[in-house]
């Protein structure tokens, strides 16, 4: 039997102009591009490059246009507060148009920035669009970011405005976003004159004046913006990434290949068109959340939900299942740590049994590694095909999946299936030589990328080169090892630098240890990601101190973890941390961070010929053991 994903990859591959300039149809052009694949300045491949479009325009004003102004364009859902409606295309397109042309009041104007720090609200949907229609560059920051995360991101991106509310809403209560609004603004070196601010019941935040604007009494005068018309080559947003160092990097998107990509998304491996009701359950201060939560449905006239509750306890572990029934969901998308923290609390699926799940073709997991346990519970409780997936922030849609739009293939769990088509993945070892089938490496895309993927990071192109292309000339690095099989089906198996991944966020270590570097008892630091049974991995530092510190290990422990929590924000999950007397490094200073994670993990490792003292080693394992990591015997290989 044909493989139809095969023959489309090799198309893809074979013959990029003609595969995208079809795909290139399902949008709507104010000039019709002539060029596809732009590589007239290499390693700068860009899509489309004579074409002319507006984001907004194809996510909101064609869908009206065509008549469907009375479909429900997102479903909001809010456990906690008790707020839950819908809008419809007609509506969304009516306060976009307002927000838009406050925006342009205020003097934004083609290219500016916008920093949008909000919620999981329909108005954080509004202003991204909002953005688009205008030609402004949207930048949006995930909320359980602290403030100092924040004014790096806005020193970075240098707004003109930014649009935020006066707090988010997490199970444990409020979360108030103004203060921290305010005390990253005091921080940032960059000043911004105007900020526009959701207040809402639940917390009525203080606003400056005149700098802070009342978003819905401004909205009152405000005039109405038509879209603008757009090179496609135009940034449409900036989405800030850990990084190996604390400088997070700003992935940059582009307008017309991200449509153009998202769009076939919609329909090859999502499975979804028209009118049908599509579900990631993710943030949209998240790739994911830009992509299938915000832009990927709208563009394809679907209905999105944006879901201001939790996997469990908003109010049970049976909150998804009765969304995706009451909602008629076609396609859900979520995280494994989130089937884990269900089938923790609901180990034999009886939630899943209460409902009529017959709408749900297919749930899709990605954000992190899924185990195939996950995987495999989640299936034989649903009933239904469990598709990981694997992508990033940089690459901003599937990299790997199965293609359940068009010709679902075997599920392998532990795989995310083969490369989509536009993707030439390949398996390189540490010379640049291919390796065989099963054999891992470091994995790589062939340049050029498809397009919607990153044209670069904001306004630094050599980072761009330094990160992604200069390790393999004309390949891009995804940072993760893996390998592929006979089949072609792929396996990402860890990453080969110091990020790491906490319940689908990516944090840097780096970052963790700046900050518990800033403590004055402590003099070095070093952070590992460990395995954790519900997030997938957790953050753990090793502080070497300062000679004379007298506090109580407890007291240094407790100020330690706030400061993290201060610094970067909640999200980090920053639990466990010990004093130790001396790190491993190498005898040139490195500090052996992967070697002690395969301790705390109980893996087999090589002692580095290069390690400067072994006894770091014992050093670091008694205090990884009464954390309660490195609790097997873990092997050395000589
Ligand atoms: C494929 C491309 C990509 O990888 S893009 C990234 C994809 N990743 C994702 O979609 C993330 C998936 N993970 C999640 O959605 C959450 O972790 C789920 C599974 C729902 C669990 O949430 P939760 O129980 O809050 O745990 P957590 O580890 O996320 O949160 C840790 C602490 O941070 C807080 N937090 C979280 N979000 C916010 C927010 N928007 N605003 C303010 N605070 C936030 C949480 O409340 C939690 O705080 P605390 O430590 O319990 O006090």
């Amino acid at each position: 039997m044909a493989d139809l994903g095969l023959s489309m990859h090799a198309q893809s591959i074979a013959e990029p102009n003609v595969f995208w300039q079809q795909a290139a149809e399902a949008i709507s052009w104010d000039l019709a591009p002539k060029t596809v694949l732009d590589d007239s300045n290499k390693p700068f491949y860009r899509w489309f490059s004579d074409g002319k479009m507006n984001t907004c325009f194809n996510a909101l004003d064609r869908h009206v246009l065509a008549g469907r102004g009375e479909q429900t364009a997102i479903h909001y859902i809010s456990p906690v507060t008790q707020h839950e409606y819908s809008i419809t295309y007609q509506s969304a397109l009516a306060q976009v148009k307002r927000l838009a042309g406050l925006m342009l009041s205020l003097g934004v104007s083609k290219g500016d920035r916008v920093v949008i720090y909000m919620p999981m609200v329909p108005e954080t949907a509004y202003a991204m669009l909002a953005c688009a229609r205008i030609g402004a560059i949207h930048s949006v920051v995930f909320g359980g970011f602290a403030a100092n995360e924040l004014s790096t991101r806005i020193n970075d991106a240098k707004p003109t405005l930014i649009l935020s509310a006066s707090c988010g809403i997490e199970p444990s209560g409020v979360v108030p976003y103004k203060p921290l609004l305010d005390d990253a603004l005091s921080q940032a070196h960059h000043k911004v004159d105007h900020c526009i601010i959701l207040n809402r019941t639940e917390y009525q935040a203080q606003l400056q004046s005149p700098r802070d604007l009342d978003w819905y009494s401004s909205l009152v005068e405000a005039p109405d913006a038509d879209c603008i018309s757009l090179a496609a080559t135009d940034p449409l947003y900036v989405l800030y990434t850990s990084g190996t160092t604390g400088q997070p990097k700003g992935v940059v998107r582009d307008n017309g290949g991200h449509a153009v990509a998202l769009a076939w998304s919609m329909k090859h491996i999502y499975d979804i068109g028209i009118g049908d009701v599509f579900w990631a359950a993710s943030d949209v201060g998240w790739v994911v959340g830009h992509s299938y939560i915000v832009y990927g449905p709208l563009l394809v006239g679907a209905t999105t939900i944006m879901y201001e509750g939790k996997p469990i306890g908003t109010p049970d572990a049976g909150a998804f299942w009765r969304i995706i029934e009451q909602k008629q969901v076609r396609s859900f998308f979520t995280a494994p740590t989130a089937i884990r923290a269900i089938k923790r609390e609901d180990p034999e699926g009886d939630f899943i049994k209460q409902f009529d799940l017959t709408c749900l073709k297919q749930m899709y997991l990605a954000g992190e590694r899924c185990d195939p346990d996950t995987l495999n519970w989640s299936q034989q409780h649903l009933g239904k095909p469990v598709i990981d997936h694997w992508w990033q922030t940089e690459t901003g849609w599937p990299v790997a999946a199965n293609l359940m739009g068009t010709d679902p293939i075997e599920i392998k769990p532990g795989s995310p299936a083969r490369a989509v088509p536009g993707y030439q993945v390949e398996i390189l070892d540490a010379m640049g030589v291919p390796v065989a089938p099963n054999e891992s490496g470091n994995v790589v895309i062939k340049q050029p990328l498809p397009p919607g993927t990153l044209t670069t990071l904001w306004q630094n192109d050599k980072r761009y080169i330094d990160s992604y292309l200069s390790m393999y000339p004309g390949y891009y690095l995804t940072g993760d090892a893996g390998y592929i099989d006979e089949e072609g089906y792929l396996y990402i198996m860890s990453r080969i630098d110091d990020i790491i991944n906490v319940a689908g966020h990516r944090l840097s270590t780096g970052r963790f240890e700046e900050v518990l570097c800033q403590h004055d008892a402590v003099a070095e630091a070093a952070v590992i990601g460990v395995q954790d049974k519900l997030k997938g991995q957790v953050p753990l530092g090793l502080v070497v101190l300062k000679n004379g510190v007298t506090m109580s290990d407890e007291a240094l422990y407790k100020e330690l973890l706030a400061l993290v929590r201060h610094e970067i924000g909640p999200v980090a999950s920053f639990r466990l941390v010990s004093a130790v007397q001396k790190l491993p490094k190498t005898r040139s200073g490195k500090i052996l961070r992967a070697t002690m994670r395969k301790i705390a993990d109980n893996q087999e490792y090589t002692m580095p010929a290069t390690i400067e003292d072994p006894q770091t080693l014992d050093i670091v394992r008694n205090a990884l053991t009464k954390m309660g990591y490195a609790n097997a015997l873990t092997t050395e290989i000589t």
